[in-house]
């Protein structure tokens, strides 16, 4: 039974009424991965977390949960917690006691060893000694961290993660990201986050199940998500990508602007002959300065916009003989040339950069 993915979820369809909040959802997720669910505002992500969760009945299919199926199991009896976006911690208790919570009816626990446990998960979350404190002085960033810990007392085997840390400003937000997952290989058990963050979904998960509209729209590991999106839609979802139309025949594929190069040299699903478009990310592509020899791959154009970002400068480059403007970001060395808008830009470009769409 320990090769089979610890959630297997066949089949879900969930009706609010009329509205189809869950359209056929089919995702096996394995021991000890940091899964996310990515999507916009509205996709299903929160209803499939509460649907594993047990908070939220299925209209339609099956939840296997550690090889047992638990579809119409209550929350409390699954190997699952949750830790929700507005950590709720009762501000009229001590830390401990927030921490305590779920284990003050364990009947098969001594008081010493329920200290024990609560000591154990707030140094597992980085506030060792905090149990006597009072839960109302704690910062954001603290608060956050005894939901954690009382979500880890009870050592389930799967933890649930709704959003936890929208509420925080950007560098504490970038700091929990990091213990979180520093956390997660510490304590090695499967953790699933919801959130409609691109980048956090990027910086922290193993594999990202990418959600529209009640369905998975492709799932893969971070890297391959970014690299190979399967539709244009995944694609822009995740981050920038330019886009320009391309023809394909036979062997190989003709892009307006940038050129011909073989169809095995690009990254493509299953392509058939005509009319499609092709995506790059703008950090694949370069400007060649005053000096840079020519590649293989070059294309040419004048600079449109620039837009300085500090560590970056994005330039959109309108390519010659097309309607086509491709954005590249050139990361700022010190003592590179600035182009200008409307001065000549020469764009070196991979081949293998190039994503192909149906
Ligand atoms: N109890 C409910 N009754 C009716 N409709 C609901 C209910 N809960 C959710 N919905 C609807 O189902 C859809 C999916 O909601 P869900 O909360 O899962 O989205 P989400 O992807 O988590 O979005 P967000 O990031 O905004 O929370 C939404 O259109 C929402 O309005």
């Amino acid at each position: 039974m320990t090769d089979a993915p610890l959630i297997r979820l066949r089949g879900l369809q969930k009706y609010y009424g009329d509205y189809h909040a869950l359209r056929g959802i089919d995702l096996d997720i394995e021991r000890g991965e940091f899964f996310s669910l990515l999507g916009p505002s509205g996709c299903g992500k929160t209803t499939l977390l509460r649907v594993i969760a047990g908070f939220e009945d299925v209209s339609e299919g099956t939840v296997v949960l550690a090889g047992e199926e638990m579809t119409r199991v209550a929350p409390n009896k699954r190997p699952t917690n949750m830790v929700f976006q507005s950590y709720a911690i009762f501000p009229h208790l001590s830390v401990g006691q927030n921490v305590g919570f779920g284990l003050r009816k364990r009947r098969d626990l001594t008081a010493d060893a329920k200290d024990g446990l609560i000591a154990e998960a707030l140094a597992m979350v980085g506030l060792d000694g905090y149990a006597d404190r009072a839960a109302h002085a704690l910062s954001g960033g603290q608060r956050q961290r005894v939901a954690l810990a009382r979500a880890l007392v009870l050592k389930p085997k799967v933890l649930l993660l709704d959003e936890p840390l929208s509420a925080l400003d950007k560098k504490m937000r970038e700091h929990m990201q990091v213990e979180l997952i520093r956390l997660q290989r510490q304590v090695g058990i499967t953790f699933i986050l919801v959130t409609h963050d691109q980048e956090e979904a990027l910086v922290m998960s193993d594999r990202i199940a990418v959600m529209f509209e009640g369905g998975v729209a492709q799932i893969a590991e971070a890297e391959d998500l970014y690299r190979r999106p399967n539709s244009r839609r995944v694609a822009e979802f995740i981050g920038t990508m330019n886009f320009l139309p391309a023809t394909v025949t036979g062997d190989r594929v003709s892009v307006p602007g940038l050129g011909e190069v073989p169809l095995a040299a690009v990254q493509a699903t299953a392509t058939t002959d005509g009319e499609t478009v092709v995506g790059f990310r703008p950090e694949t592509a370069t400007l060649l300065f005053d000096g840079q020899a020519d590649t293989d791959h070059v294309a040419s154009g004048h600079v449109a916009e620039v837009v300085y970002y500090g560590d970056m400068t994005y330039y959109d480059v309108a390519l010659s003989g097309t309607e086509a403007t491709v954005r590249l970001s050139m990361r700022n060395v010190f003592g590179r040339p600035v182009l200008e808008i409307g001065a000549a830009a020469r764009v070196a470009w991979s081949p293998g950069a190039l994503v192909l769409f149906r």
